[in-house]
């Protein structure tokens, strides 16, 4: 019987730094993730997941250029937009990938609700940057003319910020979890889901863009997942990051990453939040996580390289 996993791919598996956010370089970069997806399904049925933050900026943006004539979407929305596009890209390589090597199976991405709480202090904090980079004297004029809150982004540039509330449930988990059963590759959760609160016994889209690593986490508690996988740029987890005495961490307890946490190792706007999804899926399951780069997948799923969170 093969492992269930829940592979989250990062931004890079779709945009890379400093080109062009064309359809046909996501495309390309699309068709290189889905050639280290593949090399693991002899092993592994997986649940991928992405994220969309640079996608839904560019809509918003997009948007406003155009709201004079066309009213924009509000953000759920355009999660959903999101969900859309990059699960059409993502079921379009990874067929085609199976295409090639005559491997017989089903892709499905599922449009995916997820439940947070509408008095999560999220919505007074905006924290997920989205979109493009600004330089700081853009990011205030956008600030000034159109309110647009904007913060710094691990020393790469300004963006805009908006809220992100803490995924609490998945909708659709039972229909995820029966396309697993039925051998079917699924593509869910993206870009964080769509983020909905109860309201009056139903459900209603609320402006934000959840944390994919957050809500990775929780798809793969809710599924029941043997190991959650964080693809990422690097290939193991750093203590000191680009400082002379940095340390590459092969293996890291819950009690050790909170620690390097607590003394601020891991940045909110990088290796943080898989830093916490890892904490928070080890800690609920007792299962690892591994957090590396597609690139050394194979190895990693090996044991050769990466940096596993176990309890
Ligand atoms: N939603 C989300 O976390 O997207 P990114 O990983 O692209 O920022």
């Amino acid at each position: 019987m093969k492992k269930l996993a829940v592979v989250a791919i990062g931004g890079n598996a779709v945009n890379r730094p400093g080109e062009e956010a064309t359809a046909e370089n996501m495309m390309k970069n699309l068709s290189e993730t889905a050639h280290f997806l593949v090399s693991m399904l002899d092993e592994y049925d997986i649940v991928i997941t992405h994220g969309n933050g640079p996608q839904v900026g560019n809509i918003l943006v997009q948007q406003d250029l155009a709201k004079h004539v066309i009213p924009p979407f509000p953000l759920d929305v355009n999660d959903a937009q999101t969900q859309g596009s990059l699960g059409y890209m993502i079921a379009l390589t990874l067929g085609n990938e199976l295409r090639k090597k005559n491997i017989e199976r089903q892709i499905a991405a599922v449009v995916t609700q997820i439940v947070v709480d509408k008095n999560d202090p999220g919505f007074q904090k905006p924290s997920k940057p989205v979109g493009p980079f600004y330089s700081k004297e853009e990011a205030e004029k956008l600030h000034q003319e159109k309110g647009w809150i904007m913060k710094e982004d691990a020393g790469r540039g300004w963006r805009r910020v908006v809220p992100s509330p803490i995924p609490l449930d998945i909708v659709e988990k039972d229909v995820i979890k029966t396309l697993v059963e039925k051998d079917v590759i699924v593509i869910a959760a993206g870009g964080g889901g769509i983020p909905v609160i109860q309201e009056n016994g139903a459900l209603k889209g609320v402006e934000a863009v959840i944390d994919k690593d957050r809500a990775s986490a929780l798809l793969a508690k809710e599924i029941e997942a043997d190991i959650l996988i964080i693809l990422t740029g690097v290939e193991k987890v750093c203590v000191n990051f680009k400082k002379p005495d940095q340390r590459e961490l092969d293996h890291l307890t819950v009690e050790e990453a909170k620690k390097y946490l607590d003394e601020g190792q891991f940045p909110s706007g990088s290796m943080g939040p898989k830093v916490e999804a890892a904490i928070d899926f080890v800690t609920s399951t007792g299962r690892e996580c591994l957090i590396t780069d597609m690139a050394v997948l194979d190895k990693a799923l090996k044991g050769l390289t990466g940096t596993r969170i176990t309890k």
